[in-house]
């Protein structure tokens, strides 16, 4: 035990400011927060600090995609794809990916929390009435703990599987299985067409798997403007991915326990693979949770305002931060929420009569509502930052869509021969403001916070234009798309 973890059963210690249910990335922030404002915070993890993000998620993910990419990037220049030969070392890859899980150990993590002063138990924390919870602890006790001003549930979200036929004993592959995994299975089928679908696709594709990906609608990143979810399936499809829209599977059967899996598919076909991933969706981790003892409905998102305290809880000391509460399931969103979350819960332990909660004010996640940024870390990437055409147009926005070929930006032609890629700016006509903005092409995930910066600042395009983006980058994008919208 470390120095922060609280020894089971101690009277003196049952009482905190703040408890944090969930020590991912989102509780360790929510609690930081508070305990460096002198607020005295307990945190409860019941698996690794850390959370999903740092063993199953985000960060394994991610080290599963970058030696694709650079891979790709070599081989878009001439002069270096010469050098380049063969293809990825899937054991050092994965090695590598280990490094970054640390083995699935948080002793660095622990570290962290220790360092800050915050305090860890370990264990299943259920609510259990009003500013109450009971912790089922790893040597199998329960304690009772009461928060004085606050309870931050951060619990994240687990993969949500589907309720179709032979699922259960054909033991699929979720995004754990997908991040986790110590070796290439030979065939791999991907359900799911959203942002874990097309990642997975591509990193085990590029690492020996024969890939097939199955999409129940008509197009991939279905949240993305449409020419993300064409340009991605171009890729995968060049990459050699089986890329299948329009099909849903209606039964699985695994008759051995390794042997391999079949899936029967809409439509009457077959598909025989050695893993089925299922990567539909999530579910937010709140069964089994005491929500009826606070008067909300277990296994349900937990909504909540802008300050991310959850509604309908009678003295306002319940709060949900992170995958939790559904608003926006990414990792810098969540920690976003944490510091809003965190201040809130200060402000109003100090007695703070008003807190600034209107529009972007200290005390609002307003970004949750306008600009959440996302990078789709596949080959090209695929990235997006406030409102699509679609969704602008739905909150009854006058907007206008202004669309540019990265090709046809010298920095980009410099950046990859034969560079295909898109951007779409989307204009609010009343404001003269940029409402959203969508890159795809290779390497565009860095240029992601420029239109980030430009759609929460609610710059005026006028003052845009004085933005003067450096030659011979990708960045002279902002031009050519204010040039296009200037006409
Ligand atoms: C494959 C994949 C890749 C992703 N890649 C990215 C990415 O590149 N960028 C990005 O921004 N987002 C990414 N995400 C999303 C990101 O992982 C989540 O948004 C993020 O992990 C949410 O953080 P959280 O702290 O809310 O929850 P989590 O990270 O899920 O942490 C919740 C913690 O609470 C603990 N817990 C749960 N219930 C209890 C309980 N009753 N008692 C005690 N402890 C409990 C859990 O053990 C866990 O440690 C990815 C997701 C997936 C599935
Ligand atoms: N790079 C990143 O930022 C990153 C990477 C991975 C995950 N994430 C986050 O994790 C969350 C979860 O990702 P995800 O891909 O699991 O969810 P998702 O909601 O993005 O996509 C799930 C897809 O599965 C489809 N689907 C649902 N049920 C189905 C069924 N029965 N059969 C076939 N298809 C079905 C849905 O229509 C949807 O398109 C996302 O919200 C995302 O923000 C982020």
């Amino acid at each position: 035990m470390s120095r922060s973890e609280v020894p089971s059963g101690g009277p003196e210690a049952d009482e905190y400011d703040v408890i944090v249910i969930g020590a991912g990335p989102v509780g360790e922030n929510v609690a930081d927060r508070a305990h460096a404002s002198g607020l005295s915070a307990l945190v409860v993890e019941n698996e690794l600090v850390g959370g999903e993000c740092s063993y199953w998620a985000c960060m394994p993910s991610k080290a599963l995609l970058r030696p694709v990419a650079a891979l790709s990037d070599a081989r878009r220049v001439a002069g270096a794809a010469q050098a380049v030969d063969g293809g990825l070392d899937a054991v050092a890859v994965l090695e590598r990916r280990d490094g970054f899980t640390s083995n699935w150990q948080d002793k660095g993590q622990v570290a962290w929390l220790e360092s800050t002063g915050l305090e860890l138990l370990r264990g299943r924390a259920r609510l259990d009435g009003p500013r109450r919870i009971a912790v089922e602890t790893h040597d199998g006790t329960v304690r009772t703990l009461t928060a004085r001003h606050a309870v931050a549930v951060c619990t994240g979200s687990r993969a949500a599987l589907p309720g179709i036929p032979g699922i259960e004993e054909a033991r699929p592959w979720t995004s754990r299985e997908a991040t986790s995994a110590k070796e290439v299975p030979g065939r791999l089928a991907v359900v799911g067409g959203g942002v874990v679908g097309v990642e997975m696709a591509t990193a085990w594709q590029a690492l020996g798997s024969e890939v097939t990906l199955l999409v129940r609608g008509d197009r991939l990143l279905p949240r993305m403007e449409p020419f993300a979810g064409e340009l991605i399936a171009e890729g995968l499809t060049a990459a050699g991915v089986t890329v299948r829209t329009g099909v849903s599977v209606e039964e699985l059967s695994r008759p051995g326990p390794d042997g391999p899996v079949t899936l029967s598919l809409s439509g009457g076909g077959r598909l025989e693979c050695d893993e089925v991933l299922f990567a539909t969706g999530r579910a937010p981790r709140t069964d089994d949770f005491g929500l009826e003892t606070v008067g909300c409905e277990p296994g349900s998102w937990l909504s909540v305002d802008d300050t991310l305290r959850v509604t309908g809880v009678h003295g306002g000391w319940l709060y949900a931060v992170g995958d939790v509460n559904g608003r926006a399931l990414l990792t810098h969103q969540g920690k976003y929420q944490a510091r809003v979350a965190g201040a809130a819960i200060v402000a109003r332990a100090a007695g703070v009569p008003l807190l600034e909660t209107d529009r972007w004010g200290a005390h609002s996640a307003t970004a949750d509502h306008d600009a959440v940024p996302q990078v789709v870390f596949c080959d090209p990437e695929a990235t997006s930052v406030g409102l699509t055409v679609d969704e602008a147009e739905r909150r009854g926005l006058r907007v206008r869509a202004v669309d540019v070929e990265l090709g046809e930006v010298a920095g980009a032609s410099l950046y990859a021969d034969g560079y295909r890629g898109r951007a779409r700016m989307v204009v609010d006509l009343d404001r003269e403001v940029v409402a959203g903005v969508t890159f795809v092409g290779p390497g565009v995930g860095e240029l992601l916070h420029s239109a980030t910066v430009a759609v929460a600042g609610e710059v005026p395009l006028e003052r845009l234009w004085h933005a003067v983006p450096s030659y011979p980058t990708m960045s002279e994008v902002w031009l050519r798309l204010l040039e296009e919208y200037r006409g």
